[in-house]
Order: C-alpha cells, then sequence, then structure tokens
C-alpha cells in the first residue's frame, strides 16, 4: 500500500481547528486523525462527535477516528453518524471486540482495530477477517509529543508477518505515536503503511515542508 500520512488534530492549535486541519489538508495530507478520549481508558479527555460532524461538514478527505474510550458500543454509532470513515477501537477498551467491529462495519464504516505498546498481537485471534486497518500504537496512549517506543518495530514486523500467514496480508498497519522523519523510516521498514504524527506535523509553522519531510524520508 502506498504511505499514508495522517496528521493527528491532538496536535492543532483546538482556538482555530478547522484553520489547522486547513493547513494540513492543502499541504497534502492524505487522511485526517481524530483522537478521542475519555479520562477512563486513557487519563485524557479530548474531543467528541460534534467535532468529527463539523470536520465532514467542512473537509471531503478521509476522517480517520481513533477511540480510546472504554466500551466504545456505546459511541460509535454516534461517530458513524457523525462522518467518520474509519472508527478504530481498542482490543483493551472492551470484551465485546467482535461485536463492537461488527457495529462499526454494519454502519458502512471501515473498523480498525488498536494494540497498546504490551497487548500482544494474539488479540488478533478470530477478528483478523473482521478489521480493514490494524493501529499498532507505538507509544502508550494518552498524549502526544512522547518518545517512540522501539520494541514497536519488531510488533510491527511481527504483525506485518502474522496478517500474510492468515491471508490478510493486505490489511494495512497503521502506526501511531512519536513518527519523525526518523522514526517513519523504521516503521516503514518493519512493514506499517498509514502513518500519524501530531507534534512533527502541527509543530513545524511550514505543515507542507513537514509533510513533505516524512514523505521523504520513506520515498
Ligand atoms: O494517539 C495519540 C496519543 O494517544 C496521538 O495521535 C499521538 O501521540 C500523535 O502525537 P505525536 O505524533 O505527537 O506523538
Amino acid at each position: 500500500m502506498n504511505v499514508v500520512i495522517a496528521p493527528s488534530i491532538l496536535s492543532a492549535d483546538f482556538g482555530k481547528l478547522a484553520a489547522e486541519v486547513e493547513s494540513v489538508v492543502e499541504a497534502g495530507c492524505d487522511w485526517i486523525h481524530i483522537d478521542v478520549m475519555d479520562g477512563h481508558f486513557v487519563p485524557n479527555i479530548t474531543m467528541g462527535p460534534q467535532v468529527v460532524s463539523v470536520l465532514r461538514s467542512r473537509f471531503s478527505c478521509t476522517l480517520d477516528v481513533h477511540l480510546m474510550v472504554q466500551s466504545p458500543e456505546q459511541v460509535i454509532p454516534a461517530f458513524a453518524d457523525a462522518g467518520a470513515d474509519i472508527i478504530t477501537i481498542h482490543k483493551e477498551a472492551t470484551p465485546h471486540v467482535h461485536r463492537a467491529l461488527q457495529m462499526i462495519r454494519g454502519q458502512g464504516v471501515k473498523a480498525g482495530l488498536a494494540l497498546n505498546p504490551a497487548t500482544e498481537l494474539d488479540g488478533l485471534t478470530y477478528v483478523d477477517d473482521m478489521i480493514d486497518l490494524l493501529l499498532i500504537m507505538t507509544v502508550n496512549p494518552g498524549f502526544g509529543g512522547q518518545i517512540f517506543i522501539p520494541a514497536t518495530i519488531e510488533k510491527i514486523r511481527s504483525a506485518r508477518e502474522r496478517l500474510i500467514r492468515s491471508n490478510h496480508g493486505d490489511v494495512p498497519i497503521e502506526v501511531d505515536g512519536g513518527i519523525n522523519a526518523s522514526t517513519i523510516q523504521r516503521a516503514r521498514g518493519a512493514g506499517a503503511d498509514i502513518f500519524v504524527a501530531g507534534s512533527a506535523i502541527f509543530g513545524e509553522d511550514n505543515r507542507k515542508a513537514a509533510i513533505d519531510a516524512l514523505r521523504a524520508a520513506v520515498g
């Protein structure tokens, strides 16, 4: 799969969110990554479906919604109605992973499954035919601006091998956390396709140069 660059709006200036999103869309990003946190599954609270709805009304690009919330089944319909193109849930956030993935696809939305850094790839067993995307967290979820966890490189490699072995080699692997021009190269080498970047993009005044630098590193 071609490289996908997905700026995480967690690192944007919320006081001018629409202008911030416009800046990365105009700079040539592929998707917009929306981090939803509930103050329970992770120790931070961010945004809800209203933000997705506003962005949907203004932008046509892919809206990639990452639910870092406990019991995501309760909010999946609201985010689907708001216009999410992809909804990713955490394996660790519900005993009903299969049901939650079914719910997402049932709403006509692509389904992603996220694994925290310490979660085994065994979490994929029995659901690898239910996912349109596998998100491997490369930091512990909750905050932007953290350092990439090196051990996740081997995990990405193992996940890619595992997907190929189970005849799901076409499922893209997304990585999220600490992505910059150096870590993107290593993650791509290990088999990742979709790169979420917050501070490496929104932390730079020149958004096009920031996105181009990430692409150049894996070009
Ligand atoms: O999901 C996240 C944190 O839970 C963020 O998307 C992620 O940390 C991106 O920010 P940065 O690129 O600054 O690390």
